[in-house]
Parts: C-alpha cells; structure tokens; sequence
C-alpha cells in the first residue's frame, strides 16, 4: 500500500507544523496506516550520533539523579546508552565512566569500604549493597581483606566494635569480564550468597537476589558494545575553559561520545567548544544541543556536531518557558530540526517530556533517531539515591540540573564560577515512584512503541522517517475534548497495569 490515500484524510507533517503553533506529543496523534508486516519485524535499530549505532532507540539524560556507572551500564546492556551527568569533578566522572565500562554485567552496586579499624554504626551504611568490603586502606583500589554481611553486623551487642573483629576473610572473588550467566552458575554452584567481582580492584558485586530479579526479567537484545567488547557509555560536558581539561580526563577514560550539555546550544561558547574538541579528538562523536530552531541545528551542524540534542522547557522538571519564555512545544521542535538535520545525515535526539510509549513512537517518528529521558528513567533501580517512603509510596529524588539544589553542589562552576551572583533556577527539585528495573521496564516500552509503528505501517525509524516527509504518514491536532477521550475517562475506578 504505497501513496497518500486517493481523498484528503488529514494532514501531511509539513502542512500540520507550518501553522503558527508550537506542538507537543499530546497535541498531535498519527492516523493509522495498513500493516503488512508482524510487531517483531519492526526494527528500532538506530543511530545516536553520526558514528555510534544503538540496537533501542533510548538514552538516558545527563542528569545527577539519572546517570552514573549503573544506569550507564543497564542502559548499554538493553541497547541503549547512558550519558554520564558533569555535576561532579572531572575526576570524579571519568572513574563512573571507567566502572560503567569494566563489566559485562548490566547493573552496578554502589560499594562500600571500610578500613579494618573502622566501624559500621548505621544500618543505613548496608543500603546501597548486600556488604560491605574491608580493604587495607578502606578504598576501592587497596587489598580485600574481607567483607560484612548485614546479617553479621546486626548480632552485634556493640556497635563500635572494628570490623577486622568480625568480617569474613574471604578470598573468594571473579574477574569482571564474566558474563552474567558465568556469574549466575558459579552463586549456585558453590551456594554463596554473592560474590565480588574485581579488575585489579573491586569494581562490583552479585547477589543472589540479583541473579533472581534479572532472570524474571524479559531477554534482553543486543547490548550496546564498542570495538573493545566494552559497553558504550557517553558523557556531558559544558562550554566553560575548564571543561577542555574535562574532556581530556573523559577521553582518557574511554567515553564513547560526548555531549555538550547547554539549554541554548546556539551559543559562540559552545561553537568554539565544537571546534577546539573536534580538532582535539576527531574521532570522538560530539553532540550538540540544546536546540529547537533550525537556524540554531544550521549553525551546530556547520561548526561540525555529529548529532544533534532537542528540547528546550520541554522536560517533566523544567521551568525554563516560564523563567525566560523560550522554548518550543516539542513535537513541533522535533519535527524541525530533524528535517533540517536529515539533509545532513545529523542524527537527532529528542530530549525531555517523555512520560509513556506513545511520546517515544512520536518522536521517533516525527524525526529524531533516539529519544532522551530523565524522568521515565529517574524512578529506577539503576537511578542514583536510594528509595524513601513517601506516604506509603516509595520514591526517588528527581531534580533539574538548573534548580538550585543542582547549581549549588559541589563543583558546579557553570553557576558559582559567575561573575554575577544572582542565580535564577530553571529547574525544580522533586520525586519519582519507584519503576524497578531499566533491564525489566525498557524491553517492555520497546515492545510497545513496535506496536505503534507497525500501526502506522513503519518497520524500521527509517521507514517512519520517509513515510514523514513522503507526506503518506497523516495526522492531526487533538482538540482538548479528544486528548480526554484518548485517555481513560468515564470509569469509577480503575488500575492502569501495562505489563
Ligand atoms: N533542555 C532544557 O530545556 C534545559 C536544560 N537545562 C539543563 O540545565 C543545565 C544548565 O544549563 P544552562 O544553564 O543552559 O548551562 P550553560 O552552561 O549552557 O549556560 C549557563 C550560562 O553560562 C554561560 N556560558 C556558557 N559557557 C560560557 C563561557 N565559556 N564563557 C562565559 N559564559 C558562558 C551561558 O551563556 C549561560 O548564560 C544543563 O544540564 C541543561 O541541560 C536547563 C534549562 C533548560
Ligand atoms: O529547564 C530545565 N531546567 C532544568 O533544571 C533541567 N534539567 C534538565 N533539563 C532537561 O530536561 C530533560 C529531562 O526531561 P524529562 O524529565 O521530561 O525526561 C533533560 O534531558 C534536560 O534537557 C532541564 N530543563
Ligand atoms: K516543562
């Protein structure tokens, strides 16, 4: 079934985008189109940036509450990738680099080391993993000597007593190239409760209980893996002189691509960044953003970006439309700079205001190649922080990298570094619910957002993309009265389980 239909049914992109209003996701939705082909022949392979290619369309943003080494590691292993936030030394962020890179297995514990005359005096101390290592030094890279299980640590009558005292000697340790399922066997086989997996220092462990949630989980597809065999991860940087010295340390530390993290990207700063970068390191993918214009695209495109990211006041924490009354609606963002960065073969990432499947078919289909998300993702196991109940619920914490809270940490000289000392917040800091795992809830999602392009009769993002500028994909604005239909309505009750 080739060609627009014989009578006009709705309207193409080009006329639907060129009206004088800003769109987003829940404005627009697609007419239907003719199925000739099966959900699991729809391919959602893709390309992040001119060089790096992902099996699932899906990043995680460069946010302190996002992305460090597990959910940089998580996201690789289902296809996708993680971009490992700045808002911490530089130092600091090539070692979550180099952690999220050192193993094959797709999830990290935040490890906890003791010297051997310390103390444990908090249970809280057991939250982020199942023990707690003793090493010569109480860090990472100094000797094991051995470890404390929550369950010792609790017999205790005294609290202050050293943990030399009484933690398990233990030389029993796997290298971190063992795949999961090698792992998985040898917990079993020798019936241990975990075992901690080390390079030339410990670098993560598995549980038991790890071994039992991920084999509960859907199979995963093609991790994403670069030409070492080591997941992909990408990091952001900023546009400050600093940032230069960064960009050596990430560089060093194997980052496969990198983004410069900015909510104008139009900017002479960022520009001369693009250019310093790339003669620096030409083989390294740079992505460029924020934009939502396609002067702004034009401009990054010409200075040399290898991808572009899009979204401004866009995200679920973003205040940015309101604070400086700049911004786009971001279906209608999407659209245009994907159409002006496809005629260089520049893919697009549309970042920000992604809360369910159908946001995803949107913006792939309405042009960008992946799709970044902070709040989709921030409620995760993988997700920086720990769990706290909130009125019955368990959440996480979720801010803007523009809130105060963000600006104010540690090293943050984007803001502090200022001449001018009014800072103005862009961001809010909140909450999310708890979602489980990526490993479990993205193969889920990907599997949804099949069942949309096969409706539209698309089997891969390039085939959505020419149906979108061939003019035989059609869609409409939904009037408010309609976005409330295509919602659950007119029900007393309900429970929304989607999996
Ligand atoms: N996507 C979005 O809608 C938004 C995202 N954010 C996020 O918040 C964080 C901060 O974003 P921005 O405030 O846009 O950061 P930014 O670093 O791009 O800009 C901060 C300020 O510093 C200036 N600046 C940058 N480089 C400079 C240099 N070399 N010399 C002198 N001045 C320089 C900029 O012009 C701007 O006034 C990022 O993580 C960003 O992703 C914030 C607001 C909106
Ligand atoms: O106006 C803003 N103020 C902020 O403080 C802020 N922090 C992040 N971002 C952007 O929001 C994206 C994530 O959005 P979602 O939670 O909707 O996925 C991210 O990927 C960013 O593009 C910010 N925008
Ligand atoms: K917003």
């Amino acid at each position: 079934m080739d060609g627009a239909p014989v009578i006009d049914d709705g309207f193409s992109a080009s006329r639907l985008f060129n009206q004088g209003y800003s769109y987003t996701y829940d404005d627009v939705i697609f007419l239907p189109h003719y199925i000739d082909f099966p959900t699991d022949a729809v391919t959602l392979s893709t390309k992040l940036s001119r060089r790096v290619a992902l099996a699932t369309p899906c990043v995680a943003s460069p946010m302190d509450t996002v992305t460090e080494s597990s959910m940089a590691a998580a996201m690789a292993s289902v296809g996708g990738i993680g971009i490992v936030h700045s808002n911490t030394t530089a130092a600091h962020q090539a070692s979550l680099i180099r952690l999220a890179k050192s193993h094959k297995i797709p999830f990290t514990h935040d490890l906890v080391f003791k010297r051997p005359s310390d103390s444990i005096l908090s249970a809280e101390e057991f939250s982020s993993a199942p023990c707690i290592f003793v090493t010569d030094l109480g860090t990472h890279d100094t000797k094991v000597l051995g470890f404390v299980k929550k369950s010792d640590w609790e017999k205790l009558s005294d609290k202050e007593t050293s943990v030399s005292k009484y933690m398990t000697k233990s030389k029993v340790m796997l290298p971190a190239s063992y795949s999961f399922e090698d792992v998985a066997g040898y917990l079993v086989k020798n019936e241990l409760e975990f075992v901690p997996l080390i390079t030339d220092e410990v670098v993560n462990l598995v549980s038991r209980d790890d071994v039992e949630r991920i084999k509960g989980f859907p199979k995963l597809g093609l991790p994403s893996l670069g030409s070492d065999g080591n997941f992909l991860v990408g990091a952001s940087i900023g546009t400050r002189e600093s940032d230069k010295e960064r960009l050596e340390h990430l560089v060093k530390a194997g980052v496969n691509v990198v983004v410069l993290d900015s909510s104008q990207g139009n900017s002479i700063y960022q520009i001369e960044m693009i250019k310093y970068a790339k003669k620096m390191y030409p083989e390294l993918d740079l992505i460029g953003g924020n934009v939502v214009t396609t002067y702004q695209a034009q401009n990054l495109i010409q200075a040399g970006v290898d991808g572009l990211r899009v979204g401004m006041g866009s995200g679920s924490i973003c205040t940015t439309q309101e604070v400086c009354a700049v911004g786009r609606g971001q279906a209608t963002a999407v659209y245009k700079v994907a159409s002006v960065a496809a005629q260089s073969d520049v893919p697009v990432i549309a970042d920000g205001g992604i809360s369910n499947s159908g946001h995803i078919v949107k913006a792939l289909t309405l042009g960008a190649s992946t799709v970044m998300m902070g709040s989709f993702l921030a409620g995760s196991t993988e997700a920086p922080g720990t769990y706290e109940d909130q009125g019955g619920r368990q959440v996480k914490k979720y801010r803007g990298m523009g809130s105060l809270e963000a600006m104010m940490k540690g090293s943050d000289a984007r803001y502090l570094g200022d001449k001018a000392k009014l800072k103005i917040a862009q961001g809010v800091v909140g909450a999310v619910a708890d979602k489980g795992s990526v490993l479990n809830f993205i193969p889920y999602t990907m599997q949804a957002v099949k069942q949309g392009f096969q409706d539209l009769g698309a089997s891969s993002l390039q085939s959505a993309h020419d149906l979108l500028r061939s003019g035989v994909l059609r869609l409409e604005v939904r009037t408010g009265a309609a976005q409330v239909e295509g919602g659950i309505h007119g029900l007393v009750s309900y429970e929304k389980k989607s999996f």
